[in-house]
């Protein structure tokens, strides 16, 4: 069974992942993991963390030559900022014990900043895991809490793109709103959609539409506050059969909901306009089965997003990510001092206003792993080539 899990904190040495599972055989391509890994950077909205870091990834083991071996695989990826703040994130013991400030290099100043975070953030992770875990120290919590993980999530999506690419299996993600403010899902291919987006600082096919929002962005900014928004995943047409219907948790739908729903800040997720069919009827949503003897079943329309009982049904897949907005707030809301109990409205120094598409990037990591997975479910293969061989037997039987 194909798995992963990540370590790492946000100003700690970096952060770093295994993957285990993956077949013997599969040629990497470090610079597809890289491209990923600066994607996720970018984005109109985001704050001053990411000028200081420049995301690469290194891989620790599980290669030789530029080609999996079948075992475990190590990524890394190192925190710039961590030399900024060693003397917060020491692993080693504490080298200042009875200092209740410590120094800091921040934003190329140096700083004095209170040696314990006592001010938890509401919507983020602050006081329900201070609470949780009994620690007196916020930044115990929110070190692990913050989406400086995903950028661990995101070098596993670009190896295992690099799975996915020997058959022909290629995701993308775009923003289709911003706040208040809603671009389009275009009919275009993939693509189309790929060069519509290139050149966008928010994802965002339509180009008006992404200068709106960025106006949009710098009011939200100016006023203190912060944006969500909705982003689109999108894949190439993927074979029949992936899922299952037999069992709940073998739900494709399901498997992907979860590993979407688990990317920090995202709070909704729909397969294909999933609340926009629940208002029609069945006649206005079901996607029509058509045959043709050298295309096989088709349908017009994928109204399902590419899932019909947990199983992919040929379409592409289409999901949909709601993002709320970051918790981080320039001009904060009201909170309680956890030593103090008294309240405060202190301000902060530095966050994101908006990362929405980054996190689609993120997202097209974990769907790069869940389709990745159910691949490997469904075909096997210690090496590439089994697995290939299994595929292709697979689609000879049900042509
Ligand atoms: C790519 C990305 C960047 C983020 N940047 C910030 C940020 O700068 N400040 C912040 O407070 N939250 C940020 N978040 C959101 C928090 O990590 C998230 O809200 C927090 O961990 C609490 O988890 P929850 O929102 O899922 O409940 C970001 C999320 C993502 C996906
Ligand atoms: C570091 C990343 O995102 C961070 C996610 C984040 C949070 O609270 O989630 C808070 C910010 O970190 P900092 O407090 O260091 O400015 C973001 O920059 C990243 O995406 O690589």
């Amino acid at each position: 069974m194909l798995t992963f899990k990540t370590a790492g904190e946000s100003h700690g040495k970096g952060v770093m992942a295994i993957v285990d599972g993956l077949p013997a055989g599969v040629k990497v391509d470090f610079a597809r993991i890289n491209e990923k890994l600066a994607r996720r950077q970018q984005g109109y909205g985001r704050g001053g963390r990411m000028k200081i870091e420049t995301d690469r990834v290194e891989v620790f083991s599980g290669l030789r030559h530029g080609k999996t071996i079948g075992s475990p695989v190590g990524l890394l990826i190192h925190n710039k900022d961590w030399e900024n703040w060693q003397g917060v994130m020491s692993v080693d013991k504490d080298t200042n014990p009875t200092e209740k400030e410590v120094v800091i290099k921040k934003d190329g100043r140096i700083r004095k900043i209170d040696k314990e975070v006592t001010r938890p953030r509401p919507g983020h992770a602050d006081l329900a895991g201070v609470l949780k875990y009994q620690q007196d120290d916020i930044r115990n919590i929110l070190e692990r809490a913050s989406a400086r993980e995903t950028a661990a999530r995101t070098a596993v999506g670009g190896l295992l793109d690099n799975f996915l690419h020997y058959f022909d299996i290629e995701i993308i993600s775009h923003v289709i709103q911003l706040g208040e403010i809603e671009s389009c899902s275009p009919e275009v291919g993939l693509a189309e959609l790929k060069a519509g987006i290139r050149d966008s600082e928010l994802a965002c096919y339509d180009q008006d539409k992404e200068r709106e929002m960025k106006e949009y962005i710098d009011r939200i900014k100016e006023k203190g506050d912060s944006l969500g928004g909705v982003v689109e995943l999108r894949t190439s047409p993927l074979p029949v059969g992936l899922g299952s219907h037999v069992q709940w948790d073998r739900r494709l739908d399901g498997e992907l909901a979860q590993a979407i729903l688990s990317i920090p800040a995202v709070k909704g997720v729909e397969i294909g306009p999933a609340f926009e069919n629940s208002s029609r009827t069945g006649h206005d949503v079901h996607d029509e089965i058509f045959y043709q003897p050298d295309k096989g079943y088709y349908r017009k329309t994928n109204r399902a997003g590419g899932l019909e009982g947990g199983i992919t049904n040929g379409e592409p897949l289409i999901i949909r990510m709601a993002m709320k907005p970051i918790p981080t707030l320039y001009r904060p809301l009201r909170s309680v001092d956890i030593k103090t109990k008294e309240p405060f409205t202190a301000s902060i120094e530095r966050s994101d206003v908006t990362a929405l598409p980054a996190a689609g990037v993120v997202g097209e990591a974990m769907l790069a792993f869940i389709l990745a997975r159910a691949m490997l479910v469904k075909f096997g293969g210690d090496s590439i080539r089994e697995t290939i061989n299994n595929y292709r037997g697979y689609l000879e039987m049900i042509d």
